[in-house]
């Protein structure tokens, strides 16, 4: 960086502790910020007009009720400019007496590009090491863009066939996408992108990965969106029975879910565990959540029911699973259904993630997501009418059938048949949509507010 660029750490400080609460990818949103410190700054280079740096910052955050004060990491490349381009001038960091811009490096192509070409070289800038997991797995100077959707990450485009997701929240130690990734291109898995090459650091002797780049699949549609578009289609032609629907590609979904688990298990085994344990984790998280979020309260006898029931089931069989699984995680190909990021929930610790866990709860995160997708197109709505209710009520359970089918039909056993630890696994999800959504998106909270009140009801 040029020192006519050069902005003091101080100001950066300042500027951050106003711009980081408001970006979608800062997990720390309903907790308390007591401190903000720049603890790395590694330039990345420069081009004409415009230098970067990677920035590494630790938020300290106050006593909350799950975070009860702790320290989070977060990786903020930032670009520096005499003057802000149209493109990144939405994102620019506030600072109003500096004659320099200064804003997320990862709207700019040029920074993009930056980190295309370390990958490409494979090179070390400082601490940080570009990977790949072959010698031409990354080609140079291709031109980046920053892939429009708003996530707990931040993920661009490397000429239009990587796709180079950078973690915005970083720990020590082995980051379970990455991980996953490597496992199941060893078994030649077809539902997962295959990956190319990661970044990594090592800092006070620990190391942290912070990026990976895989295949961007163009071609593909999110299960999302294709469902909601299933939906839409339902509640405009008021037919039970629609012609097209998409409970199809449920069923392919399930399929697809099963194959993972399965290649999952071949590579990184499988185990028992006492129900007990799964179920005492559901216990106390929704136990958490009924401290935050005003509501919950009133259905922890019911919770606690069906925990009990679940318990029941003795012991259950642990592996490694997605660990997030819902509709916006999976991508429909011409050929198949792919599950991308398998970093598990962003609240949970990075040990947490890594731990072994019923499949059964990625087939819950799969049932609340139609769940969620039937439910989402009649937030807001006033008069909705008992028919209208009821198709939708009809697409969630069409649709949840049709996956388990597809997902006993490669497995052989059936994940309803675990009624208790599957209902608590929707229950555990749907407790953590409701904190999600009461930080994030409030007037989405009734969705698992709904589902909540269905698997554990209020006392009249
Ligand atoms: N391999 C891929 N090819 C094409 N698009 C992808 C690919 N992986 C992810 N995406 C798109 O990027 C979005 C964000 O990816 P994701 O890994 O879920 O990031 P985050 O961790 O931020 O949630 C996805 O919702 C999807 O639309
Ligand atoms: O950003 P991530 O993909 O890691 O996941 C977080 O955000 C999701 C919302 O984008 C949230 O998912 C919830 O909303 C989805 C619709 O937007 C829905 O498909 C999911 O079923 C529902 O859980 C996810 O829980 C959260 O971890």
């Amino acid at each position: 960086m040029t020192d006519s660029m050069r902005v003091t750490t101080v100001d950066l400080e300042t500027a951050l502790l106003a711009w980081m609460p408001q970006q979608r990818w800062f997990a720390a949103k309903g907790s308390v910020m007591v401190s903000l410190d720049v603890v790395e700054r590694v330039p990345l280079g420069s081009r004409p007009g415009v230098s970067a740096e990677h920035v590494l910052v630790d938020i300290g955050l106050g006593a909350h009720v799950d975070d009860g004060g702790q320290v989070q990491r977060y990786q903020v490349p930032l670009g520096f400019r005499r003057t802000a381009s149209d493109e990144v001038a939405a994102w620019q960091l506030p600072m109003p007496s500096s004659d320099i811009a200064v804003y997320d490096g990862l709207r700019d192509p040029a920074i993009i590009a930056m980190y295309g070409d370390a990958l490409a070289a494979a090179e070390s800038i400082g601490p940080i090491d570009f990977r790949s997991v072959a010698a031409d797995s990354v080609n140079s100077g291709m031109l980046g863009r920053v892939l429009g959707a708003e996530q707990s990450n931040t993920s661009v485009v490397l000429g239009e066939v990587l796709l180079l997701k950078f973690f915005r929240r970083v720990a020590p130690g082995v980051n379970p996408d990455i991980e996953l990734h490597r496992a199941l291109a060893d078994t030649g898995c077809r539902n997962v992108a295959p990956l190319h090459a990661w970044i990594e650091m090592q800092s006070d002797g620990e190391l942290s990965m912070l990026g990976m780049a895989h295949d961007f699949v163009a071609d593909s549609a999110e299960g999302w969106t294709t469902a909601l578009t299933s939906v839409r289609d339902l509640l405009a032609s008021g037919l039970a029975q629609p012609d097209a629907d998409f409970a199809p590609e449920a069923y392919l979904l399930g399929e697809a879910v099963a194959h993972v688990h399965a290649d999952l298990a071949q590579q990184l085994g499988t185990s028992e565990r006492p129900a007990k344990s799964s179920v005492d984790e559901i216990l106390e998280r929704v136990e958490a959540a009924a401290e935050a979020v005003p509501g919950l309260a009133a259905h922890l006898p019911a919770a606690r029911e069906l925990i009990a029931r679940a318990e029941a089931a003795g012991t259950t069989t642990v592996q490694r699973i997605h660990g997030d699984l819902h509709l916006g995680q999976v991508l429909r190909t011409p050929s198949t259904w792919l599950l991308i990021d398998f970093e598990g929930e962003p609240a949970k610790s990075l040990e947490e993630r890594r731990r072994p866990d019923s499949a059964l709860r990625d087939v819950a995160g799969m049932l609340r997501s139609f769940d969620y997708a039937a439910h989402n197109l009649l937030l807001g709505e006033s008069g909705v009418t008992d028919e209208v209710a009821a198709l939708a009520t009809e697409w969630v359970e069409r649709n949840s059938s049709a996956f388990c089918d597809g997902y006993a039909s490669v497995t052989g056993s059936d994940p309803r048949s675990e009624t208790a630890l599957l209902g608590a696994y929707e229950l555990d999800k749907a407790v953590y949509e409701a904190v999600y959504e009461a930080r994030n998106r409030p007037t989405w909270l009734d969705i698992p507010m709904r589902a909540i009140r269905r698997l554990a009801p209020a006392p009249e």
